[in-house]
C-alpha cells in the first residue's frame, strides 16, 4: 500500500492518479482510494473533527488491507494529519507492505494553488477545522519517500516514486 499524506492542495491526488496510470501501464493491478470514493460513500457519516479524521483513516486502512490481501496495489491519498493514525495503518498493513509518501508543500503555496477554493473559505471563517489553518498537520518525520511538490514537476515526482516503488513491488 502506497500511502500519500500532505496538506490539501499538496498534490496527493495528482500524484496518486499519475502513479496509478504508470503502474497500470506496466501491468500492475492498482486501485486508488481517496476522498472522492471513500468520503462520499463508506465514510459519508464522518466530518473533520480529530475523532472523525482518525476513524476515516482507520477505515481506509482496513479497506486497504482487504484490497492488498486480494492482490491489489492500493494507492491512498488522504490528508491523514496524525502520525499515530498513519502508524496504525502501517501496523494493519504490515511494515513490509506499507510505503509512506510525504507530499511536502509549504502552506502558503497550497494556499496560492487553492485548487478547490477551500483555503479562501477557511480564511474567511466559512469553513472550520481546516487543516493547516485551524486544525493541525503532523509532518512525517521519516517518510519512506519525500516529495517536494513546490520544487519538482509532476513528472519528476512520479519518476521519483517509480524509482523507489518498482523494486519493492516487482513480483506482485
Ligand atoms: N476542514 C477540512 N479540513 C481539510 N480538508 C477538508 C475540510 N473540509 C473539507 N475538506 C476536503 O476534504 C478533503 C480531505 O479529506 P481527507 O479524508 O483526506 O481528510 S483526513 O485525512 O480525514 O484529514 C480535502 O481534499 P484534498 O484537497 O484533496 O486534500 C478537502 O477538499
Ligand atoms: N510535483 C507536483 N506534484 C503534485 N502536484 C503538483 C506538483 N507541482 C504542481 N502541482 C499542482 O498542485 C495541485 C495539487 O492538487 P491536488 O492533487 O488536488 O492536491 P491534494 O490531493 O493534495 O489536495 C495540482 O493543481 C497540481 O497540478
Amino acid at each position: 500500500m502506497v500511502w500519500f499524506t500532505g496538506l490539501s492542495g499538496a498534490g496527493k491526488s495528482t500524484l496518486a492518479a499519475g502513479l496509478e496510470k504508470a503502474l497500470f501501464e506496466r501491468g500492475f493491478k492498482v486501485y486508488h482510494l481517496d476522498g472522492d470514493n471513500i468520503r462520499n460513500g463508506l465514510n459519508k457519516n464522518l466530518g473533520f473533527s480529530e475523532e472523525d479524521r482518525t476513524e476515516n483513516i482507520r477505515r481506509v486502512g482496513e479497506v486497504g488491507a482487504l484490497m492488498t490481501d486480494a492482490g491489489l496495489i492500493v494507492l491512498s491519498a488522504f490528508i491523514s494529519p496524525f502520525q499515530r493514525d498513519r502508524n496504525k495503518v502501517r501496523e494493519i498493513i504490515g511494515e513490509d507492505n506499507f510505503i509512506e509518501v510525504f507530499v511536502d508543500c509549504p502552506l502558503n503555496i497550497c494556499e496560492q494553488r487553492d485548487v478547490k477554493g477551500l483555503y479562501r473559505k477557511a480564511r474567511r471563517g466559512e469553513l472550520k477545522n481546516f487543516t493547516g489553518i485551524d486544525s493541525p498537520y503532523e509532518s512525517p518525520e521519516q517518510p519512506d519517500i519525500h516529495i517536494f511538490s513546490d520544487r519538482e514537476s509532476i513528472d519528476e515526482s512520479i519518476e521519483k516514486l517509480l524509482t523507489s516503488i518498482l523494486p519493492k513491488i516487482s513480483g506482485s
